[in-house]
């Protein structure tokens, strides 16, 4: 994995300022290889009445057991779809306008980018349809008959998508193919496409040398058989193209392997809530996700948000101020988002304008309040409370661990910044508690010890969210010496 992240960093770092970086197209490293089939003796496909085929387990596979790892039969990155050309087209309607927006904020439309990727792929290589695509979901020929016909709202990649579909036929592998291809093909997006994320949880990941404009979609064969739960007992994370998946919890034998098509923060929400979010052909109505008892979500007929507000321009809008503005911002929306206040001048941003900041006098969405504690957490500290900041951070550990699936990524994320905060105040148990779960937790996901775990996060300490990280010294005794290397010094693990 480290070399696949010393790849992920090169391209993050060779990446053109307007481009962004050239699309992953990673090789499988030797040592993973083995790891790109999976276990029959292990792993079955089973048929399952109300879900289709799902990954079964054949035996019981400890926490921690890596399934497979996959390359995609495609991707695009979600910085190369441009869209429809706005400026060059004076007839664009405006309610096609506003549609293709909602789309493009639900992160949907470089879907159709995929479609042309993994349409050159079957081009270059027809048994990928014949030996992998055609074999995935929806197979069924009355479903795809009675799907409407695929049209993009991009006119340019539906033109190359036509040109594509008839210069199918002139291959022989697959000819009296291309009408399937073009009905199923879209809809086999649609279904089975992953999001494609190196390290996203990391607090480091959107900044400047984040791997977020690695993010993208692909199409995995083999992952494509995951079916969703609400109690994911699979997590999945990737560098670059490729993708592990790995069982969060010990499973027992005859199980049902599932991943979570939804983000794991959205797991706790309503089942309404839930099933807007995951757009898909079936309902999603498992009891909600919690250890600790069901937070009171809203209701049916709520009229609360039906996304989470607190998106990546709300953020930056915040990061944006000054501290003491942002603490002040921030308290006023934590206020909003329990749905415990209306906004100041009712449906108005921070600055007076109209924007989809407008609460509603009810709850967020529970990972509002979360984003919202962690920008509060790190103004805090870029103010000199730590010990302010180390009781919310200790709020976000207990949100990840009791409102998200076991051994959550993100968990481990809040218990660095914990254990960072503690030691900062010299609490140096405390810290080093935290400091002991977060690397557990990491070597049960993601192996590897201590090694992999500060090469992963190795962005995450250089944000020095606290003054004088770089060279604190705990309480002293350790002159010279970084938190991190402190707290997770370099042993044989
Ligand atoms: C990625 S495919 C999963 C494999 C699929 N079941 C198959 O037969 O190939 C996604 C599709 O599986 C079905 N599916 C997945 N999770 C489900 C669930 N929890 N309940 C019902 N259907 C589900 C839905 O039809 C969904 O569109």
């Amino acid at each position: 994995m480290e070399t696949l992240l010393d790849q992920a960093d090169a391209l993050i770092k060779a990446a053109d300022p307007d481009d962004g970086p050239e699309r992953p197209s990673f090789d499988i490293p030797e040592s993973l290889l083995p790891l790109t089939m999976p276990n029959g003796d292990v792993l079955e496909i089973r048929e399952n009445p109300s879900k289709g085929r799902g990954w079964c387990a054949k035996q019981p596979i400890p926490a921690g057991t890596v399934l497979f790892v996959a390359k995609p039969i495609a991707m695009a990155l979600d910085m190369e779809y441009v869209g429809p050309d706005q400026n060059n087209d004076e007839d664009v309607d405006e309610e096609f306008m506003e549609e293709y927006e909602n789309q493009e904020e639900q992160g949907s439309t470089v879907n159709e980018l995929l479609v042309l990727e993994v349409l050159q792929s079957i081009f270059s290589n027809p048994s990928i349809w014949t030996e992998q695509v055609s074999l995935l979901y929806p197979r069924d020929s009355v479903d795809i008959e009675a799907s409407p016909v695929w049209i993009s709202r991009d006119d340019s990649i539906f033109g190359q998508y036509e040109a594509l579909i008839e210069q199918l036929e002139t291959v022989p592998a697959l000819q009296g193919k291309s009408k399937e291809i073009s009905q199923r093909l879209p809809l086999i997006i649609r279904y089975n496409v992953l999001s494609i994320e190196t390290c996203p949880e990391l607090l480091s990941h959107p900044g400047p040398n984040g791997h977020a404009p690695l993010s993208g979609v692909g199409l995995y064969h083999w992952p494509s058989f995951f079916n969703h739960d609400g109690r994911p007992n699979v997590s999945r994370y990737a560098v670059g193209d490729i993708m592990w998946f790995v069982t969060n919890q010990d499973i027992a034998g005859g199980s049902e392997l599932c991943i979570s098509y939804l983000e794991h923060d959205i797991l706790c929400e309503s089942p309404q809530r839930r099933n807007l979010m995951l757009r898909m052909d079936f309902k999603e109505d498992e009891g909600v996700f919690l250890k600790g008892g069901a937070l009171p979500g809203p209701s049916a007929e709520s009229d609360g948000p039906d996304a989470p507000v607190v998106d990546d321009d709300v953020q930056n809008e915040l990061m944006g101020m000054n501290t003491f503005e942002r603490l002040e911002a921030i308290d006023q929306l934590i206020q909003q988002a329990a749905g415990e206040a209306l906004p100041e001048g009712e449906g108005v941003d921070l600055e007076g304008n109209e924007d989809d900041m407008e609460a509603h006098g009810e709850a967020w969405f529970q990972c509002d309040l979360q984003n919202l504690r962690i920008l509060k957490a790190i103004t805090l500290e870029a103010m000199g409370f730590s010990d302010k900041a180390l009781s919310i951070w200790e709020e976000c550990v207990r949100f990840t661990e009791t409102q998200m699936p076991p051994n959550d990524e993100t968990s481990i994320v809040m218990r660095v910044q914990a254990a960072l905060c503690s030691l900062h105040l010299k609490q140096e148990t405390v810290a080093r508690q935290h400091a002991s779960v977060a690397l557990q937790r990491h070597h049960l996901i993601f192996g590897g010890g201590v090694g992999r775990f500060r090469r992963r996060y190795r962005q995450e300490f250089l944000l020095n969210l606290r003054p004088a990280d770089s060279t604190t010294t705990a309480s002293g005794v350790n002159g010279g010496v970084s938190m991190e290397e402190f707290l997770w010094p370099h042993v044989d693990y």
